[in-house]
């Protein structure tokens, strides 16, 4: 049977993923022109590869549409729910790690964990009669840790697709949920990460879609092995 691997075509984990399957003895090559979105692996004659954007790469394994994906696992579980159950996460690969964190504007002295948090959430319902509001692309994610971990049900979230952390700002939110790696962009922004506030700690993974198909694949077996040998 053929496998289908989908490997990031743009963006941060471009170069690191290839880079890594070449360690692993699976070196792409494009099917085509250098922009074509299909490739293959030299000597793997019934492995293809299909480069698509990180995101898609989560959507991609979750639909079961490629067999093995490399993305990042805050994408895949925001992107899918019930994600366990519809993909491994096979190898965490070492590269394009980031944090999802909870952070709140640094003036806000008395809150340092999410029990603060969740007092000023019930504050602000019942002294400034709204929500707190926070400004995140992970409302999964989001929603998950505060609801479901927190027990925190007083909030709205407020969708922010770019320059999530300039949210509290300019007055669109009052917190943000958002990854962040180095930490500048917080700082920059005067928001600073609650000590209890790391939602998850993200790095790049080679995931596969959960397929009865692939239990007696050998090849199935010889990839996940060659790429945790590449380690
Ligand atoms: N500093 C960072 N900022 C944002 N994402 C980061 C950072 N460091 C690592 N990542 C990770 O990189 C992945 C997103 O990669 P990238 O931004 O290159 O995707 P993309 O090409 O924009 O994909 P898409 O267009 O589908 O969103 C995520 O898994 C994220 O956790
Ligand atoms: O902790 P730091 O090292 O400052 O990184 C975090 C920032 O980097 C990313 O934005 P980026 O500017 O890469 O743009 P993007 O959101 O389009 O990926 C991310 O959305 C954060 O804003």
């Amino acid at each position: 049977m053929t496998i289908t691997i989908a490997l990031p075509s743009k963006g941060r984990m471009k170069d690191e993923a290839s880079d890594i399957f070449e360690r692993a003895g699976l070196r792409i090559v494009a099917v085509g022109n250098d922009r074509s979105y299909r490739g293959r692996v030299e000597g793997w004659d019934d492995v293809e590869v299909a480069f698509l954007s990180a995101s898609e790469i989560s959507r991609e394994i979750g639909n079961g549409t490629v067999d093995f994906g490399v993305t990042g696992e805050d994408l895949i579980r925001e992107g899918l729910a019930e994600a366990d159950a519809r993909v491994e996460i096979c190898a965490r690969l070492g590269f394009g790690r980031a944090d999802v964190v909870v952070a709140v504007p640094e003036i806000w002295l008395d809150v340092d964990t999410m029990a603060d948090l969740g007092d000023v959430a019930a504050d602000f319902r019942t002294r400034r009669g709204r929500r707190l509001t926070i400004a995140t692309k992970y409302w999964r994610l989001t929603q998950q840790f505060f609801s479901s971990q927190h027990g925190i049900q007083l909030y709205r979230i407020v969708e922010s697709l770019g320059a999530t952390e300039g949210a509290p700002a300019s007055g669109s939110a009052d917190i943000v949920v958002d990854i962040t790696s180095t930490g500048s962009t917080l700082q920059a922004n005067h928001l600073k990460v609650l000590s209890d506030g790391v939602i998850l700690r993200s790095q790049a993974c080679l995931v596969r879609a959960r397929k009865d198909s692939h239990a007696n694949d050998p090849l199935v077996a010889r990839i996940i092995a060659a790429v945790k040998d590449a380690l």
